[in-house]
């Protein structure tokens, strides 16, 4: 029997983006792709990530965070995750343990993220530092200015979408400026061709951005691995240091995603911060069965 049957979670969201935290600290057990797969297809704990808490691994982190996609791929980083981990952390009976004045630092395997509570159902997360070199992406053929890449979908002359800015903030992203509102392109079906692009050999998450003023953007997001969600904490990050670095923006803007609206800055010292909501949804428990046939 899987070692996660029985075990408790809880079904959250951050800013609409479906939030499964599942707290395996104090054992040995570890998510596998396949019983990730299986929690993402039960409807009572489906999810666009899974936020896996296991031990800290290094000084100075209250735990060591793995981030599973619907389709049971890992990443290195989720911020509206993030937040529901910290409000799991501080305020959950099971899962809470006595921390710094709402502070926390979690470990992902792409580094360190810290968490500041604001109010009672509202974090700041410190993302770190956005990665835009070429090969940081990463991409799969050199691109000296980040900002711009060539690529580009639809008829060769009158492309949909082109130019992209490539930005790694603990995951890949490609953010498409446009003039228009973003939901009047058909992501649902540009998006896979996009995240599994050759120029991106870990895949993407795919943006598009539309600056309405200089401090507010409008994204909508095909995740990698997870497909369209209501919000995308990385990726309003990185739209935010991309709009800045082409200079649409300052350092600092709302982002409005269809699910609702994260507050991000460039710092100066160039970490990324983010503010943004959480919800409690439900708990349940994970049903033995459903791992039966994981595959
Ligand atoms: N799909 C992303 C991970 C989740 C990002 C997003 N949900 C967030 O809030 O940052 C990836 O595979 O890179």
């Amino acid at each position: 029997m899987s070692a996660l049957a029985h075990r408790r979670f809880l079904k959250m969201h951050g800013a609409g983006n479906a939030i499964v935290v599942l707290d395996l600290r104090g054992s040995a057990a570890k998510v596998r792709p396949e019983e990730a797969r299986a929690i993402a297809q039960d409807p009572g704990s489906r999810f666009d990530q899974l936020m896996v808490l296991h031990d800290p691994v290094s000084p100075g982190t209250d735990a060591f965070m793995r981030i599973y996609n619907t389709d049971g791929s890992e990443s290195g980083a989720c911020g509206n995750g993030t937040r529901c981990v910290a409000y799991a952390m501080l305020d959950d009976p099971a899962m809470a343990r006595p921390a710094e004045g709402g502070r926390l630092v979690l470990e992902t395997a792409a580094g360190r993220v810290g968490v500041r509570r604001i109010s009672e159902r509202a974090f700041t997360v410190d993302m770190g530092r956005p990665r835009l070199a070429w090969d940081e992406i990463p991409l799969s053929e050199p691109f000296p200015d980040t900002r711009r890449i060539e690529l580009q979908i639809g008829p060769i002359d009158d492309p949909i979408l082109h130019s992209p800015a490539a930005v790694n903030m603990g995951n890949p992203h490609a953010v498409f400026f446009v003039d228009r509102d973003p939901a009047s392109y058909d992501l649902a079906r540009i998006g896979p061709m996009l995240e599994n692009h050759p120029l991106f050999p870990e895949r993407a998450n795919i943006s598009i951005a539309q600056v309405t003023d200089r401090e507010a953007i409008t994204v909508r997001v095909w995740e990698r691995g997870a497909g369209l969600t209501l919000a995308c904490g990385t990726a309003a990050c990185a739209t935010v240091v991309a709009a800045s670095r082409l200079r649409m923006i300052g350092r600092q803007a709302h982002v409005r995603l269809p699910g609702g609206e994260l507050f991000v800055e460039w710092r100066a010292d160039d970490h990324v911060l983010m503010t943004g909501p959480v919800a409690l949804v439900a708990e349940g428990t994970l049903a033995p069965e459903l791992f039966a046939g994981a595959a």
